[in-house]
């Protein structure tokens, strides 16, 4: 096989995968070289080796075998050359000992300690995050980003439902990045901190030094929760100015949020459009296959033996988020283990019944009732314009107990509470800030969570 097969075959495989899954994964795959019946195929890292391996192999195996007529013996092999926009080079023969460099799974067995802002955790790496049709674009968005060093894709906004992998998808960019370039400057931070930092600057005169900070000593900045900046003005117009410096000098960015740029109400124009001035890329809910999938990888790394009835059962059940699935398993093998009871449906029924709480039976209009009853106000105070203390609280608990216990959106909350969509969110933003700060209003929710929890709606 020479080269120019290499492309016809190429071609071949392009007519049966998406456009962007083609760009990203196939077009980069170089000939590494051709000997009897054996063909090595070059890869751009360990990471795409893997994923091309599991993903594509047996299309690029049927595609050779359509293209020569008989099948090949094929090795994936990582190229010595980086990843970058072109294609790797054909003929580079790879050395093993940079596959060993690159991987992951090699990261110190700790959590990684930043220049700035909160901690990487260590397990929130590529290899541990499972694709699926569900978040296959973010994924790949997200590699790109994190392994090409001059590519064209600088900033990424991921934006999911709770517990979808936004913050593992962010971090495994910032563990990425650091592995192979450690002397990047990585600032990991919630937009909540980003505004506590600019508070405390703004107060004892540190603004200069807070400018300095991110402006200019910032090389990639990983930000969370961007949703949270909601009628902030100020720190909105300072992260739209800082925005600019990273983006003149082509720093990386990754945001996070609960909400589409799009989406989120009061952002002034200026910061909407640098939000989604890169890659938007939502990660939707993870569907049977992928939630079994995330389980089955999760047994293999603790070494837990579990039936496969039971995964399927767990995932079939636990479908909100890959956050409750992961309940799901620790609360399976830990009365498994602690208890000795054996790990079947019974005891996965039983685990899976606190976790859901009957959240199908939950609704707006259950949470609003028990609300009420809490805070002793009546039904038409909590859905009226009045701001009397107690209706503005009772009123702020059902939005944020709706959010966590119902599948509704937002907005179809706020709208429950006669409420806009950005009061909606500030009242969820409110309350967990009580939460946080262990506040009356933080204790009396936990007290209303536990009474949902145990069925007592
Ligand atoms: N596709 C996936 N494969 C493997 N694990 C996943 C995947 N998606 C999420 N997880 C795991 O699920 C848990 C929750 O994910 P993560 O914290 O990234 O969610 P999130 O979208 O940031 O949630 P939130 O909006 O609440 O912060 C983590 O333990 C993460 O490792």
């Amino acid at each position: 096989m020479d080269a120019n097969l290499w492309d016809t075959i190429k071609s071949g495989i392009k007519n049966h995968v998406p456009a962007h899954s083609y760009r990203m994964w196939i077009e980069p795959i170089g000939l590494g070289g051709c000997q009897d019946n054996q063909v090595e195929l070059t890869c751009a890292n360990a990471f795409s080796q893997k994923r091309i391996q599991e993903h594509y192999g047996s299309l690029i195996r049927s595609e050779i075998e359509k293209q020569t007529g008989h099948p090949l013996d094929i090795r994936f092999a990582v190229s010595e050359k980086q990843s970058t926009v072109t294609p790797v080079a054909r003929t580079r023969t790879p050395k093993p000992s940079v596959f060993a460099r690159e991987r992951q799974m090699e990261l110190p067995q700790v959590a990684t300690r930043l220049l700035s802002g909160r901690m990487l955790r260590k397990d929130y790496t590529f290899d541990r995050f499972v694709v699926g049709q569900n978040s296959d674009f973010a994924y790949s968005a997200a590699l790109s980003l994190a392994a090409k060093k001059g590519g064209s894709l600088k900033t990424l906004f991921l934006s999911s439902h709770t517990g979808m992998g936004k913050s593992h998808l962010s971090q495994a960019v910032g563990h990425h990045i650091l592995h192979k370039s450690p002397g990047e400057r990585i600032y990991y931070v919630t937009a909540e901190d980003f505004t506590n930092e600019m508070v405390g600057a703004l107060r004892s005169g540190g603004m200069d030094t807070f400018k300095e900070k991110y402006r200019t000593q910032c090389d990639v900045l990983l930000m969370e929760d961007v949703h949270f900046l909601t009628g902030k003005d100020r720190t909105q117009q300072e992260l739209a100015m800082t925005l600019d410096y990273l983006f003149e000098a082509d720093k990386k960015i990754i945001f996070s949020g609960a909400a589409l740029p799009a989406d989120i109400p009061k952002l002034n124009d200026q910061l909407r459009s640098r939000l989604s001035s890169g890659l938007v890329s939502p990660i939707e809910k993870p569907d049977f296959q992928t939630r079994l999938r995330i389980l089955k990888s999760r047994c293999r790394e603790n070494s837990v033996d579990m039936p496969m009835r039971v995964m399927e059962f767990l995932a079939g059940e636990l479908e909100d988020n890959v956050r409750q699935l992961e309940s799901g398993l620790i609360g399976v093998t830990a009365k498994h283990s602690l208890l000795g009871t054996p790990m079947d449906i019974e005891l996965a029924e039983s685990v899976v019944k606190n976790i859901v709480c009957r959240k199908r039976q939950i609704t707006v209009e259950g949470i609003k009732l028990m609300v009420c009853k809490e805070f002793g106000v009546s039904p038409e105070d909590i859905v009226s314009k009045s701001r009397k203390q107690n209706f503005v609280r009772s009123r702020q608990m059902g939005i944020y107990l709706s959010r966590k216990y119902t599948d509704q959106s937002i907005q179809a909350i706020g709208r429950s509470f006669n409420r806009y969509h950005a009061t909606a969110i500030h009242a969820i933003n409110a309350v967990e800030k009580g939460i946080r700060e262990k506040t009356a209003v933080g204790r009396q929710c936990e007290v209303l969570q536990k009474k949902i929890e145990s069925g007592d709606l």
